[in-house]
């Protein structure tokens, strides 16, 4: 198991601002959707990891144990099956003293079962342990859902969601599209209204949603502004190159065709964490915020 990590209380209350309050929850609530907060973090030329399919760390130990108290201070945390198969992930709050009952739920996307799950997966080995929760997979209504990945879920206390898949592949952003992209693949594409609305109906107030870079691209599309209340992005102070997975929403155009800026936070907020900047800001509006 990891090292575990230590946040100070002192930093913890820069972030608040942007995190779950009880009203900005029954807020988003009321929209049918939990709050979320998307994050990740970045080279200096925006990008996630060195290339499809690794995992490339670029948060130094100060801003990683930024991420985990976000990780505690939200019901769920998610991530497209992409980085499931990339990383192994732990998806677990590893913050020293932060007990199950503030671990968040892993979510992972995976439409039409590409998640290679066994039981020696991170994820699993730590629900064994009793370091977090056992994971959701959100995948397509009527899907082949492998019934031993169902049965492994099951066994660990997790479970599989299925949500309608959207006719035409999406409108809502799609999910970045591309090779090997079975999420904006026609009749695959989940629309992101209906995730977050599958995910409140389990009883997650608030997700954090992780990434990787189809994920992140298509939440910056215009069309789910509406469903993103807090942005945090980890900034590393080093290049990754070209070929890596970038962040880079889809181009916006206006009615006359030219390009537009396709979106920009607002209430923005920066702070240094070790030798790396923590970016903080709103994308759409919660009613719940002043
Ligand atoms: N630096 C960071 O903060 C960070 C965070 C997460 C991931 N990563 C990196 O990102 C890379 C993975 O990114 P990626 O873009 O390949 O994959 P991804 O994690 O974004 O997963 C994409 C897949 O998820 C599914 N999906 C997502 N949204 C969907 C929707 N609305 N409907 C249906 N299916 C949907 C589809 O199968 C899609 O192909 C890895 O290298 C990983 O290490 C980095
Ligand atoms: N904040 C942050 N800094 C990084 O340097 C880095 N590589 C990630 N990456 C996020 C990540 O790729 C996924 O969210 C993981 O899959 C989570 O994995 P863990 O639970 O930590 O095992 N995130």
């Amino acid at each position: 198991m990891e090292k575990t990590l230590h946040f100070k209380d002192s930093d913890a209350s820069e972030l608040e601002p942007f995190l779950p309050t009880e009203t900005l929850l029954q807020a988003s609530a009321a929209q049918g959707r939990p709050f979320v907060t998307l994050t990740f973090a970045t080279s200096l030329d925006s990008s996630l990891s060195l290339a499809p399919g690794t995992r490339t760390r670029l948060s130094g130990p100060e801003s990683k144990a930024m991420t985990h108290h976000l990780r505690s201070r939200h019901d769920a945390i998610c991530i497209g099956v992409g980085t499931a198969v990339a990383d192994d992930p732990g998806l677990n709050c590893r913050i020293e003293g932060v007990g199950l009952d503030r671990q968040p739920r892993p979510v992972v996307i995976d439409p039409r079962g590409r998640w290679d799950l066994t039981a020696r997966s991170k994820v699993l080995e730590v629900a064994r342990a009793g370091l977090g929760l056992a994971p959701f997979m959100v995948t397509a209504h009527g899907g082949d859902v492998n019934p031993e990945l169902r049965t492994l879920l099951e066994e660990h206390g997790g479970k599989v969601i299925e949500v309608d898949t959207s006719p035409g592949g999406g409108g809502d952003g799609g999910d970045g599209g591309g090779p090997g992209d079975d999420g904006s693949h026609p009749g695959n594409h989940i629309r992101w209204g209906d995730i977050l609305a599958a995910l409140l109906r389990e009883g997650l107030r608030s997700v954090m949603i992780e990434g990787g870079g189809r994920v992140i691209n298509s939440l910056l599309a215009p069309a789910c502004h509406d469903l993103v209340d807090s942005v945090i992005v980890t900034i590393a102070p080093t290049w990754l190159g070209q070929g890596s997975v970038n962040v880079s929403p889809d181009r916006v155009h206006d009615e006359r065709g030219d390009p537009v800026p396709p979106a920009r936070l607002s209430s923005v907020s920066w702070h240094p964490f070790g030798e790396d900047a923590v970016l903080c800001g709103r994308l759409g509006h919660n009613p719940g915020n002043p």
